[in-house]
């Protein structure tokens, strides 16, 4: 198996108050990981210094062999922006942009041309049982359909990991079956690495490895620990 990104003992406090208090965890190409754990232990905080949101305290953030720890701002949002997908848990779409728009956007962002950027956004929409949707603005989307169209923008421009922060957490348990079925689905399909945080344990059966943050680390499998 290949390590496709990895934390190495990273701390990270917010102020006084520690997240991350020397989280390591590799995570292997085409997994799909779910990160779960008590409220506050630090999930998104490990998301967030993965995905080179946040920058740790000390440690370091490889991905594809290279520190991203030690990049400058510039060159960790064009990483999200080329190499990272992103779910979060209330979609978080752009109001002001139809479905269609706001799937198109990542690519947008890239410099692809906008009528190349729209028909491939529109190809995820019958994928995703959203055919019709594609005119909608997110006022007109219910939660389960607002959390597909943001499972497509995250998904359109091929990302080599996507990031998934409580991507149900806002659904119906039914909804948000139906919503990991086609994360899955599509993960596999395109081979891309999953990161997901979930205190779900049925979302979190998805994946192919669980891991336990406490108290802002990871906790090692039973069987090592014991
Ligand atoms: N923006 C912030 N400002 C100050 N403290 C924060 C901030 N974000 C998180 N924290 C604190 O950092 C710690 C870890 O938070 P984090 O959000 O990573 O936990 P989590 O496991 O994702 O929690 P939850 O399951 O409730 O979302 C907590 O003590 C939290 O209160």
């Amino acid at each position: 198996m290949t390590i496709v990104i990895e934390a190495r003992s990273v701390t990270f406090s917010f102020g006084e108050t520690p997240a991350l208090r020397g989280a390591s965890i590799a995570v292997d190409a085409g997994e799909i990981l779910a990160i779960m754990g008590p409220s506050g232990s630090g999930k998104s905080t490990l998301l967030h210094c993965l995905a080179g949101i946040l920058v740790p305290d000390s440690g370091e953030i490889l991905f594809d062999g290279r520190r991203v720890d030690a990049m400058t701002e510039t060159e960790r949002s064009s990483l999200r922006r080329d190499r990272f997908g992103f779910v979060f848990q209330f979609g978080q779409l752009v109001p002001e942009l139809t479905a269609a728009e706001n799937v198109a956007l990542p690519l947008l962002l890239s410099g692809v041309r906008r009528t190349e950027a729209l028909r491939k956004a529109y190809g995820w929409f019958e994928r995703l049982g959203l055919d019709g949707m594609e005119q909608r603005r997110s006022g007109e989307l219910s939660g389960g359909q607002a959390q597909r169209v943001a499972l497509a923008r995250g998904l359109v421009a091929k990302p080599e990991v996507l990031f998934a922060d409580e991507p149900t957490g806002a659904l119906d348990s039914l909804t948000g079956e139906q919503v990991m079925n086609l994360l899955v689905a599509a993960a596999r399909e395109q081979g891309i690495t999953v990161i997901l945080v979930t205190h779900e344990p049925r979302v979190a059966a998805y994946a192919d490895r669980e891991v336990i943050v406490r108290d802002g680390r990871v906790n090692l499998p039973e069987r090592i620990a014991s």
